[in-house]
């Protein structure tokens, strides 16, 4: 339907969840894991077909990054394929089988707000600090991985401010808790970005190499191939450290050393001719190249356990 193919305001995004779970009772359910630092709720849907015991898990979050609106879309399209072709497409009928997953579309709704109503290029988050006249931290750099080393700023008015300590913020946190309470059953950890079609993997705070390297490297490799045969677009792959920049403080580095050892950032298009601005007539595209990267790996982990 349309409504995929088009970029939604934070109240659309509510709707939405709510009538998802209305539509689908017996498969969705939400699940308020906290709230934003101006109070709003953050909702994860569990897409769950089946009741089977200790089912394993995925965690997708989407809009960490307030301007990077092709991230919240793919978590609706995400949502919305998956209750479309269950039992019609073989790969993720297998895949929903086996697993659960859960789908935060808007980690940082404070700031997805701000860049509807105020600053289209708004990152961070939307938090005061009574000792700057700088708002806003970047939850991308707030977690507890090498927190505020080189790659991340002190300074309250830079983009990638770390915050006043690691999970300072309530955005970070409520992912953090339910991520410590969910460890046993997720098993793979995905948080969706833009812009650079790039494949990312542990670590990025460090040139230090993961133990499961050689793994995450194949699977990467795997779906950017796929994707290129698909879609003939060119994804780029590897540790974050090497493959875009050294930074700390990320949510696929600290969910990796929680022990969730398959942990993936995806940086979704363009290559920056359109940048965080993808219009919405490159929504579909985007997203089913997103998809593709998403079965593969899921199908992957699903194998190896
Ligand atoms: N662990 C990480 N994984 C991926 C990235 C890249 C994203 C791209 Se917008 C960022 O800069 O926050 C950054 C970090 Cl710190
Ligand atoms: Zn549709
Ligand atoms: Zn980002
Ligand atoms: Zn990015």
């Amino acid at each position: 339907s349309t409504f995929y193919e088009r970029y939604h305001t934070l109240e659309d995004i509510y709707d939405w969840t709510n009538r998802t779970f209305q539509d689908n009772p017996s498969k969705i359910t939400v699940i308020l894991i906290g709230s934003s630092y101006e109070k709003r709720p953050l909702y994860a849907l569990k897409l769950s077909i089946n009741n089977r015991p200790n089912k394993k898990a995925i965690w997708i979050d989407c809009g960490i990054h307030a301007r990077e609106w092709i991230s919240p879309a793919f978590c609706l399209w995400f949502v919305h394929h998956s209750l479309s072709f269950y039992g019609q497409n073989q790969e993720i009928t297998n895949i929903l089988n086996n697993m659960d997953v859960y789908i935060l579309p808007v980690m940082n709704p404070d700031g997805y707000l701000y860049t509807w109503t105020t600053n289209r290029m708004w990152r961070k988050n939307r938090s005061v600090k009574k000792t700057s006249p700088c708002i806003g931290v970047d939850l991308n750099r707030n977690f507890d991985a090498n927190w505020c080393t080189e790659g991340a700023s002190s300074e309250p008015c830079s983009e990638i401010y770390c915050g006043a300590f690691p999970e300072s913020e309530p955005e970070a946190q409520a992912v953090a808790n339910f991520l410590r309470e969910h460890k046993d059953s997720v098993q793979l950890y995905l948080t969706i970005h833009s812009y650079s079609q790039m494949l990312l993997f542990p670590y990025s705070c460090t040139l230090d190499e993961a133990e499961n390297h050689k793994e995450l490297l194949e699977m990467a490799k795997e779906a950017a191939q796929k994707i290129r045969r698909h879609y003939r677009s060119q994804y780029r792959y590897g540790a974050g450290a090497k493959t875009i920049y050294l930074a700390p403080g990320g949510s696929d580095d600290w969910v990796y050393n929680l022990g969730i050892k398959y942990s993936f950032t995806f940086e979704l298009q363009d290559r920056g001719h359109y940048g965080f601005l993808l219009p919405p007539s490159e929504i579909s595209k985007a997203c089913n190249e997103a998809l593709i990267a998403v079965k593969t790996i899921a199908l992957k982990v699903l194998e190896k356990t």
